[in-house]
Formats: structure tokens, sequence, C-alpha cells
């Protein structure tokens, strides 16, 4: 008899995770499952993010439940897990009167590698994040996004196998931005390293992931690939004319389409925001209008908030994976 081995190849795997500070629970009970790539954790504020990554990397405990990372238990084998993987926190703690080879020079030895090996893996590093003549300045005279680019490099230089990016594109302009998306993206790309990125931000880790995790109040609301993501929570932005017999067009359209049992509500710039449950809606739409002798402006496919996303969450008694129910959309 041949014996199968099931191999378990979850990056990261937490059960019934939580943890309760003496005034506020920031993890409830998160159970998650997250497989190699690019997963972005997505939460406003205090959702508990980084609550989360210090508990995987075995640096706070948890109140109850349960964190595996690589398959090394979070609780009882830190040290094991911080070997392999790179981390990069959401402050800035990087000494202001050393320069950034020195700084990752000392973080790779601290991490256990020899001296001419930390040199070498510190040049390649700050070269990949862009880093150039400015590596031996003193980084208290970087900008921001040349101090998020040194804390990238110190969490791959040691060529871990999961990297935890706690909020990288905080403090950045747009085009910051998008060049830490792209190193972010290229970490997973070039050298095949797992990335749990955080972001307040939904869009962004939309552009980024393959996956999304959505957690608030410590809770988890949703967990699903970045394409089927977009597709539930999807809306529809509509704008029409008044006329004589209606001189509230928007309002005349949303009761002709509560009538076809289409449910829309009023949003700014007269418009009207409706969930795209199916291809049907957008023809109840135009015979809608047309039977209420209404101009039609505009009919556009857009994104729903992402606090309509947290609105639906488990309080609205949404499973995590279900559709998006209500409509609002990005303008
Ligand atoms: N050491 C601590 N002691 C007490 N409360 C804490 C501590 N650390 C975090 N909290 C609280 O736990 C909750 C979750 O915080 P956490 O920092 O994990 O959130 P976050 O999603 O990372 O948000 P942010 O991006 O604002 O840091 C918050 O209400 C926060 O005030």
């Amino acid at each position: 008899m041949v014996a199968t081995t099931v191999v378990d190849v979850s990056v990261i795997q937490t059960n019934g995770l939580t943890k309760r500070y003496p005034r506020v629970t920031a993890l409830d009970g998160l159970t998650i499952d997250i497989q190699p790539g690019v997963t972005g954790l997505v939460g406003s504020n205090g959702a508990g993010k980084s609550t989360l990554i210090k508990i995987l990397l075995g640096l706070a405990p948890a109140t109850e439940g349960t964190a595996r990372v690589l398959g090394l238990e979070s609780a009882a084998e830190g040290s094991a897990i911080r070997a392999q993987v790179g981390y990069m926190p959401e402050h800035d703690c990087l000494p202001p009167d050393v320069s950034a080879t020195e700084f990752v020079v000392h973080m790779a030895a601290m991490s256990g590698l020899p001296r001419t090996a930390a040199r070498e893996r510190t040049a390649d590093t700050l070269r990949h994040v862009g880093l150039y003549e400015e590596r031996y300045r003193p980084m208290g005279g970087y900008s921001t996004g040349m101090k998020q680019r040194v804390k990238l490099a110190q969490a791959l230089v040691h060529d871990p196998k999961l990297v935890l990016l706690d909020e990288p594109t905080n403090g950045l302009d747009p085009v910051g931005r998008d060049e830490m998306l792209g190193l972010i993206r290229r970490v997973h790309s070039d050298f095949g390293i797992s990335v749990l990125v955080t972001s307040h931000l939904l869009r962004e880790l939309e552009r980024t992931s393959d996956h999304i995790v959505v957690i608030d109040g410590g809770k988890l609301l949703r967990s699903q690939t970045t394409a089927s993501f977009v597709e539930a929570t999807a809306a529809l932005a509509v704008e029409v004319t008044d006329s004589d017999a209606h001189p509230d067009g928007a309002a005349a359209l949303r009761s002709a389409l509560s009538a076809v049992g289409i449910e829309a509500v009023t949003a700014p710039g007269r418009q009207l925001h409706l969930e795209i449950t199916d291809d049907g809606v957008y023809d109840k739409v135009r015979d809608a209008v047309v039977e209420l002798g209404l101009g039609l402006v505009r009919m556009e496919r857009g994104r729903h908030e992402i606090a309509e996303v947290f609105r639906r969450g488990p309080e609205a008694g949404a499973d995590p994976t279900a559709e998006v129910t209500s409509a609002e959309v990005n303008r």
C-alpha cells in the first residue's frame, strides 16, 4: 500500500484567534487560512491588523486560539518563525544617525548572516528597492518614501519565505504609493516570497494582491480571491434627467425599480446606486427609464465604498463569503 502525504501549503493559519486588551478586544475569534502569493489584509484603523502581525511573529501572546506561520506554532516557535519571515513595521523606527547600508547590514547580521554575506545581501537588497547613492547618507535626512524602502529592504535582507508588511504605503504620495506597490508585487514575482500586506485602502490592495482578507473589529468579514472580491462588490451608478411629469426623475426611477424588485439608494449628484445582482439589472433600468419618459444621462459600473463592505459584515448578518447587497459606489 502506498502512503499518501497531504502537504499543507498554507503560509498562515489562525483558528479562533482572540486578543483582549484591558479595554478593547483587538482580535475576536479570527480564523483565516492564507496560501502562498500576495495577500492583502484590509481593515480600517484599529481593525486589528498590527495585533495579528505581532501574534503571528510570536511577539505578543494571544488570549485564545492558535496561529501557525509556515507550519510553525506562533506561541511556541516565535524565533524559528522570525528566522524565516521578514517584518516591515508600520511606524518609523529607523535610527536617524546611521546610513541605510549600516542599518540593513546590522539587521542582516542580527538574522545570523556572516558579515561578508550580510554586506553583499544588503547591497543587492538596497539596489532592488531603488536606493543607490543615498544609501551611505544618515537616514534622518531621508524622505518618507526612502525610509519605507529601507524598512522593506531590512525585511527582505535575510531572504525570507514570507514577509509581513504593515501599512507600507503609509505617508506616501500617489507616485510613491505606486512605486511601493510595484516593489511589493515584485517581491513575489521575482523572488517567490509570499507577502501579507496590510492597508486601510482597499483599492491599492486590489491592485497588488491575489487574495483579499477583510477584517473589522478583529473579526473576519471576507476572505476571497481578488477577482471574486471585485466582482462581489460591483455596483451600478445611474443618472437620469427630470421631466414635466417627473420633476424628480431619480425619485421616480427609484420607485419604479423598487416595483420590479431592485432597491436603489440615492447618492450625491442626483444619482441612484444599485447592486448588480445579474446582467438583467441593466435591462430593467433601461426599461424603467423609457417607461417614465426620462433621459438617461449615464449608467456606469462602479465599486462599493469600503465602508459599505464593512457595513455588510457579520453585524449585518452576512456570511463573510456572501455578496455585498447594498449599493454605494466609489466615484
Ligand atoms: N498594546 C496595546 N494595549 C492596549 N490596546 C491596544 C494595544 N495595541 C493595540 N491596541 C488596541 O487594539 C485595537 C487594534 O489595534 P491594531 O493596532 O491591531 O489595529 P490596526 O488595524 O493595525 O490599526 P492601525 O493601522 O491604526 O494601527 C485598537 O483598538 C488598539 O487601540
